[in-house]
């Protein structure tokens, strides 16, 4: 598992193009028959990519977590953004569409990740905070959340945005989780743009043209800095940094949360005057 620091503001204003990707991108989650584990110590999230090939592969503890088994003392949020797959929790199976959402509560020990076919991989995106107390195993169908409609065509960012862990829908301890859409002919995500002290964030972008490129947008808002980035690449917001991004088609984004308030809408809005 690799680790990500935390880094100050101070620090981010000074860095140049490569230490920028070295402490916030996240190139290659999906690789197959891997698993790929991040640490980061914003908030000790940890970020991860399972892609099973014709074995099963495992979550599990390591000496670094000092935890026997992963969910020791944490929680996790699961998205399948590749072919049809299933979970196994201590003995129970959990088939998992493109899309579809699982979470696992502190104190399961087993999690098994497959892949339905060989010829259409399962990739598992994880994300894991530190968790309290045990909420329950919850699945949710992408098919069967409506979402809500952000934005408009006229500025670009015509968007629907599907919650999946958070205050009204599946329970957890620090994780809120969910996709977000962007419609043909819609670029911009997030924008006006905001920032959270409270909780850190990652963004996972996801349904990106091999040839597209997102330029996704961090630092303080009076100091912005921008990233490149490809499809199933993943990006690490600090919680004092803004986070949205502009590609060059349109695409999807998986983001997810975790701090000390788990309340959706408790953003600090930027104005545009504000943004350098
Ligand atoms: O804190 C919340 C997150 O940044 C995202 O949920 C924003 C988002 O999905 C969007 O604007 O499309
Ligand atoms: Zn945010």
């Amino acid at each position: 598992m690799e680790t990500r620091y935390s880094t100050h503001p101070e620090h981010t204003k000074t860095m140049g193009t490569d230490e920028l990707r070295k402490h916030y991108l996240v190139e290659e989650l999906f690789v197959a028959g891997e698993i790929k584990l991040v640490y980061s110590m914003e908030d000790r999230t940890i970020i991860g990519g399972i892609t099973p090939d014709s074995a099963p592969i495992a979550l599990e503890g390591s000496d670094q977590i000092k935890a026997d088994y992963f969910l020791e003392r944490r929680e996790v949020g699961i998205i399948n953004v590749g072919g049809n797959g299933k979970v196994v929790v201590d003995g129970e199976e959990y088939k998992m569409e493109n899309k579809d959402c699982l979470y696992v509560g502190l104190g399961k020990k087993e999690l098994l990740f497959s892949s339905e076919s060989t010829s259409d991989l399962a990739k598992f995106y994880i994300f894991s905070a530190p968790a309290h107390k045990e909420y329950p195993i919850q699945q949710v169908s992408f098919k069967d959340i409506e979402g809500n409609r952000l934005g408009s065509q006229e500025s670009a960012n015509d968007r629907v945005i599907r919650r999946m862990i958070h205050n009204d829908g599946i329970q957890s301890c620090q994780v809120v989780m969910g996709m977000t859409q962007l419609n043909n002919g819609s670029v911009w995500n997030s924008m006006p743009t905001h920032t959270h002290d409270r909780r850190m964030e990652a963004y996972l972008y996801i349904d990106l043209d091999e040839n597209a490129r997102m330029f996704h947008f961090m630092g303080e808002p009076t100091e912005t800095r921008h990233l490149v980035m490809k499809n199933e690449q993943a990006v690490i917001s600090p919680p004092w940094s803004i986070h949205c991004g502009c590609a060059t088609s349109n695409y999807t984004f998986v983001w997810a949360m975790a701090g000390e308030n788990k309340t959706y809408t408790d953003m600090d809005q930027v104005t545009m005057d504000q943004i350098k």
